[in-house]
């Protein structure tokens, strides 16, 4: 169940668009057992009527079809261990895997147990995340501002320097591809990349790019070190789990730049406006948008769950021991991206109502235009 406050009326969403977004999320070569035989089950239950959210918080509920199974396990109220229908299902796991929140989690919180470690810590709840960014996203595409995310590399196997960006008429054949990258070639070598991964007991991380088209320049801010739009985009995407690094626009590539080839000119087009000569700042300057395109990408660590298992210890026994391993994502980077562009939507969104407020998203989209419009001509990089 998610929340989302301070969207304003007018916002066109459905249960249909929401399912869509989350039927994006499970997709991608690679993905566990899990993603085939359980469904997401979407109910909006407040803040929207006939298709149109209303000012109000809009909450929403994703329900899992497996979630009977799990019933009595993960039950809010006491159940007779001796009465448990699944046993097996119930059994203590107590060999915790390195690189999840298992140990750490069972320290933290006093359990002999990982089970509601794992629970907890599961990117499934990222499902939730989708739902509440397809709302900002509805939001910030009445004013004209739309994401595209896609995968950049899987492993070592990486789309080529200087190949063309998806823009989002591009959404729908990325979201065809079985890792959602831009790129036939490289796809290709990902898919083999996971079949080599999967044979040997192997898991793989990646790299995600999210594009964001139709900003307007000034969103975050420069003054206030916790609303630069860079910072924000950058704690959002690091709260996704197994995410271990961010860039913002050429990111770790241009600090081994000199400086006359590391910035964006500032320049005149062939129709005299004022424009960028490159987008390598990745679309933000000084915590702000500069209205060109943002871009930013979020390294994902290889899955935890490895089949070929870790060294751990058994904490019931304290001797060593293999990691427990049921079944897991051999890779799930292209899922990730999804779920980075749905952070990526709810910090924009959060960024725009900041700067333009609006309780009506006619209102937001007036007040935006009042704000380009009284952008002097001198520093007009707009065209208004
Ligand atoms: C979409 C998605 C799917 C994931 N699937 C798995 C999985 O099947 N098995 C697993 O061990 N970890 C999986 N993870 C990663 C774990 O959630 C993550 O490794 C764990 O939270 C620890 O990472 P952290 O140190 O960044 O929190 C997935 C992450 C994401 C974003
Ligand atoms: C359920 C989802 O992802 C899960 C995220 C996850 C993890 O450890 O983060 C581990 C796997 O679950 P399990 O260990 O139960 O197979 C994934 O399937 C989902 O994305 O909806």
């Amino acid at each position: 169940m998610g929340i989302i406050e301070g969207v304003p009326a007018g916002v066109e969403i459905t249960g249909g668009h929401i399912a869509d977004s989350l039927a994006r999320r499970r997709l991608g070569y690679g993905r566990g057992a899990r993603m085939k035989f359980e469904q997401d089950v979407v109910t909006i239950l407040g803040g929207v009527r006939h298709g149109l959210t209303q000012g109000g918080p809009v909450a929403i509920q994703v329900a899992n079809t497996e979630w009977p199974k799990w019933e009595q396990i993960m039950s809010a109220d006491p159940v007779e261990p001796g009465l448990l229908a699944d046993q097996a299902r119930n059994a203590p796991l107590t060999r915790p895997r390195p690189g999840h929140a298992d140990f750490t989690g069972m320290q933290k919180y006093g359990f002999d147990e990982a089970r509601p470690v794992l629970e907890r810590a599961s990117a499934r709840e990222t499902a939730t995340r989708v739902a509440l960014g397809t709302v900002a996203a509805q939001f910030l595409k009445h004013l004209g501002i739309e994401l595209v995310s896609h995968t950049v590399s899987i492993a070592s196997v990486t789309v080529p320097e200087g190949r063309p960006l998806p823009v989002p008429g591009d959404v729908i054949a990325l979201d065809t591809d079985p890792l959602r990258c831009f790129d036939r070639e490289t796809s290709d070598a990902m898919v083999a990349e996971v079949d080599a991964a999967h044979k040997e007991g192997e898991t793989l991380g990646g790299v995600v790019e999210v594009l964001a088209y139709g900003l307007p320049p000034g969103l975050g801010s420069y003054v206030h070190w916790d609303r630069r739009l860079d910072a924000r985009l950058a704690a959002a995407l690091m709260g996704i789990q197994a995410i271990k690094g961010v860039e913002v626009g050429d990111g770790f590539l241009t600090a081994a730049r000199r400086g006359s080839a590391a910035h964006d000119e500032i320049v005149r087009d062939g129709d005299g406006r004022i424009v960028r000569a490159s987008n390598r700042a990745g679309g933000i300057e000084g915590g702000m948008s500069i209205g060109d395109v943002l871009r930013v990408r979020a390294a994902m660590k290889p899955i935890a769950t490895v089949p070929r298992a870790l060294r751990t210890i058994d904490v019931s026994t304290g001797e060593p021991a293999k990691a427990h391993h049921q079944r897991s994502d051999v890779c799930a980077v292209p899922a990730a991206g999804v779920v980075a562009e749905a952070m990526v939507a709810l910090v924009l969104a959060e960024a725009v109502i900041e700067k333009f407020g609006g309780d009506s998203v006619a209102e937001t989209a007036r007040n935006i235009k009042g704000y380009l419009d009284s952008i002097p001509a001198s520093l007009d990089s707009i065209g208004q």
